[in-house]
């Protein structure tokens, strides 16, 4: 609850020895919070392998405890979710805390808000600072019944279901899955069909693992850049086996690390290759890094691939603005590449960025100026002018931001003096292994 209670830690990294080995980044965030949400939603058995065991998706896995799911967790990684289907949540006896997570608190208000029960809604501090406008809109569009929030639409809030959802077309005002998911979700339980139309398309693991559960879902393009998705409400879902792939933006960390610190060579492990999620790899790659993809394969209705990175020069370019949604999480660390680059990488179009765990913008441009990196912020651009190398300094500040503590920690391996943060607690949101595995490839990193 809150920051009450949060006791921050910082971190240091510094440059040293080149980075060399193999490593398997955890599961993906994003499928991980679904699976369980799915799990909630099936009848039977949901068997899941590959779970990303950081705080927000426990935070998940906690609320579909609170709404009837029973769990079991067999070892590192493996849960069984025995679910109650469509309709049959339970009203929770407690508030759902959902910490740090933006994806498990506004996909959970579709799920629970859709059915006739009453629940609570409530997070940490930047959770709490976080706009929920954006979902509760459609929600409320649906038959849903805001029944108390703070100013400004943010949690603590709750919300009350109505006898029966109503199925709405939607338009999402913001590129966001997590908008699209909360109205698809809320839609499994409202009958007749549910449209969302998205100007730009978004991370489709919500549709993808609909279909895999059973529902009737069909996405077709919309626009220049963008989709429309049709589902048939109220289906029943069936326990699947969700086998969960290694989440790209974790990757991303020692990715940009093997780039930066001279000598590296490293192997990133079966890497989620959604073409939705890997805006980022096409941007290293068109900076020059050496990324080679191997062994490319389906694993668990994903195409992932290990990937063998190598130290290189990069060179400033110029990201469009529509290649924000799939590579939304990863600006933080690509600045940290871009300070590296020679000459001026400008990231176009990034307004999304200010309601993340914190001002991303506005954090992201503080630690650059900290390590003495020149850079300039136009409207929601950031534009950064590389020299090939990064002095250093500190302590950069997190705000309760997981990707901003990683990020500045892997900008200290190559600097010439180290780099702190003053916070990295927040780094087991999302990759809880994240200093031990650095470390694993020699990088010097930690308290
Ligand atoms: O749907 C998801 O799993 C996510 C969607 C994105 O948020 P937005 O929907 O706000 O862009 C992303 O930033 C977040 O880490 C995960
Ligand atoms: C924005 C993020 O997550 P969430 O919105 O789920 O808090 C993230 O992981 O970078």
């Amino acid at each position: 609850m809150a920051h009450a209670g949060h006791d921050p830690k910082p971190a240091s990294a510094r440059s040293g020895s080149p980075l060399r080995g193999r490593l398997r980044a955890p599961g993906d965030k994003s499928i991980s919070h679904r699976s369980m949400i799915f799990g909630l939603l099936s009848i039977g058995e949901t068997v899941i392998e590959g779970l990303l065991e950081g705080d927000d998706v426990i935070r998940t896995a906690k609320a579909c405890e609170q709404l009837g799911a029973t769990l079991i967790h067999d070892g590192p990684g493996k849960w069984r979710v025995h679910g109650v289907g469509i309709g049959g949540l339970k009203e929770p006896k407690d508030v759902l805390d959902f910490g740090n997570a933006g994806t498990g608190s506004r996909l959970m208000m579709g799920v629970a808000g859709s059915h006739p029960i009453t629940s609570t809604f409530d997070g940490d501090a930047s959770l709490r600072s976080r706009p929920m406008r954006r979902i509760l809109d459609p929600l409320e569009k649906m038959g849903i019944n805001v029944v108390s929030q703070t100013e400004g639409g943010r949690v603590p809030l709750t919300i009350k279901g109505p006898r029966e959802t109503i199925p709405v077309t939607y338009e999402t005002p913001a590129p966001s899955a997590q908008i699209k998911s909360a109205v698809l979700l809320a839609g499994l339980n409202s009958p007749g069909e549910t449209v969302v139309i998205e100007q730009e398309a978004t991370r489709d693991h919500t549709e993808r693992m609909m279909k895999l559960f059973g529902a009737d879902i069909t996405s077709v393009p919309h626009g220049q850049f963008g989709r429309k998705i049709t589902l048939k409400g109220q289906p029943t879902l069936q326990g699947r086996k969700v086998i969960v792939p290694s989440d790209p933006s974790s990757a991303a960390f020692p990715l940009v690390a093997a780039l930066i610190v001279p000598g590296s060579e490293v192997v990133l492990e079966a890497v989620m290759m959604n073409p939705l999620r890997i805006g980022l790899i096409d941007t290293l790659l068109e900076m020059g890094a050496d990324i080679e993809q191997m062994n490319i394969r389906e694993e668990g209705g994903e195409t992932v691939a290990d990937l063998k990175v190598k130290h290189s020069s990069l060179q400033g370019v110029s990201v469009p603005a529509e290649r924000a949604p799939s590579m939304i999480d990863e600006y933080p660390i690509l600045a940290i590449a871009a300070s590296y680059a020679q000459g001026t990488t400008r990231m176009n179009g990034l307004h999304e960025l200010r309601v993340k765990e914190c001002d991303r913008l506005d954090a992201v441009a503080a630690g650059l100026e900290m390590a003495g990196v020149s850079f300039e912020i136009e409207g929601d651009d950031l534009i950064v002018h590389g020299t090939g190398s990064v002095r250093g300094g500190g302590p950069v500040q997190t705000h309760l931001d997981h990707r901003i503590a990683m990020s500045f920690l892997i900008m200290g391996l190559a600097s010439e003096t180290p780099m702190t943060v003053d916070d990295s607690t927040m780094i087991a949101t999302s990759f809880p292994t994240f200093v031990p595995m650095m470390k694993s490839l020699g990088a010097a990193i930690g308290d």
